[in-house]
């Protein structure tokens, strides 16, 4: 997008000299407060809005070179609430646009039924309507309709603000695999910035007036909110959300504050008297988390799991984030956090203490990143 601006008849300026690069196969989110003309943007892209000044470039020609449908058919679009055909069954919302494309019935039909796999819907949906279908599920059809004849880019626009937060984080996991497999380039708008920093390959937030405020990957937005209005949309716990882009890898674990269920009296008293920790984590004989005890109240032979002090819930080192490793040991009744590998069997423990150093040898790495960066 190339200086663009939209002025509407009534002279309202919802888009003004908006410039932004959009990378193949990325997401770009638009973030911004209400009426910031994210969604005006967005529209510019297909062209069901028309910009007052600039040009819009795809794959270096202009957008109104080609005919508004040809455009079109190569850009998925997703809305709020699905927007799905109410008397169609799910099969043939989602095979809409390969039957425009004169697709017969019943390739179109074996698309649709693929699609569905692959957005999580079980096949028995398919001859429902859409009234028979949960909202979740509804936005996994809207989804499934926009990828139906493979287009390039996929254009969102809030699709999965109507439905509740656990459903959400599915669909938005869910929208993150099918990036990951299909390689699409998605333009998404959202007034959510937990959303766009958790979608997003860049995020441009926008502030009222259509200006274009920051434009940035989600770990530089945190780090470096570029003004006043940024950091303040980006809310008080803007320090807690970048712990995200940190791996908890680097943090040691103790395994000496780890005992086994069958553990001998000798193990109990060594490791509660050396390991520096107040309480011995109980791991079953496979290796899993069981609990907290105190080493005094641990009777070898006799360790009961249901007296233990629960173990929160634990981190996959390696995998999850600082903020995952902070939040467990902030959780835990011990303040200690369990790790554990991919399977779930404890690989360690760390406190509060140590995840709390781990933080800021990150902070200090990072900012010497910068710092290198700002030199060259
Ligand atoms: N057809 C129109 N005519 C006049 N003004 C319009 C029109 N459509 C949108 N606007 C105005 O343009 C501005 C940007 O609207 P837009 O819908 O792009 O914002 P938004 O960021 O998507 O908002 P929201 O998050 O509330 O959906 C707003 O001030 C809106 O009132």
């Amino acid at each position: 997008m190339d200086s663009v601006t939209k002025r509407y008849p009534d002279g309202t300026v919802a888009v003004d000299r908006l410039s932004l690069d959009i990378e193949d196969g990325s997401i770009t989110v638009l973030v911004g407060p209400s009426g910031c003309g994210k969604t005006t943007t967005l529209r510019m892209i297909n062209r069901m809005v028309e910009p007052s000044e600039g040009t819009i470039l795809l794959d270096g020609a202009d957008i109104r070179q080609q005919p508004v449908n040809t455009l079109r058919r190569s850009m998925g679009y997703v809305i709020q609430n699905a927007g799905l055909f109410q008397h169609r069954t799910i099969v043939d919302n989602i095979a809409t646009v390969p039957r425009l494309l004169g697709w017969g019935k019943d390739r179109a039909r074996a698309r649709a039924r693929e699609l569905m796999e692959r957005v999580g819907l079980d096949a028995s949906l398919a001859k429902r309507y859409p009234y028979q279908l949960s909202g979740g599920q509804q936005q996994r059809v809207g989804v499934a309709r926009a990828l139906a004849a493979d287009p390039p880019v996929l254009l969102m626009d809030e699709p999965f603000s109507a439905v509740d937060p656990v459903v959400r984080k599915g669909l938005q996991d869910e929208l993150l695999r099918i990036q990951a497999e299909l390689g699409k380039t998605i333009v998404f708008v959202t007034h959510d910035i937990d959303e766009a920093v958790k979608l997003g390959t860049m995020v441009a937030v926008l502030r009222t007036g259509g200006h274009l405020a920051q434009y940035a990957p989600p770990a530089e937005l945190l780090s470096d909110p570029a003004d006043a209005f940024v950091e303040d949309f980006l809310g008080s716990d803007r320090g807690i959300r970048r712990l995200s882009f940190f791996p908890s890898g680097a943090l040691e674990l103790q395994t000496a504050p780890v005992v086994a269920l069958d553990a001998d009296a000798g193990t109990i008293a060594a490791r509660g008297s050396t390991s520096g920790a107040p309480y011995l984590l109980v791991a079953d004989l496979d290796g899993r988390p069981l609990g907290w005890g105190d080493p005094k109240d641990l009777t070898a032979g006799e360790i009961e799991p249901g007296r233990l002090l629960s173990h929160g819930r634990p981190f996959v080192h390696g995998k999850d984030s600082l903020r995952a490793a902070l939040d467990a040991a902030v959780l835990s009744p011990t303040g200690w956090a369990v790790g554990v590998d991919g399977t779930g069997r404890v690989v360690g423990v760390v406190s509060q203490q140590a995840v709390g150093e781990a933080i800021r040898s990150a902070h200090a790495l990072d900012r010497g990143g910068e710092d290198a960066r700002a030199v060259r």
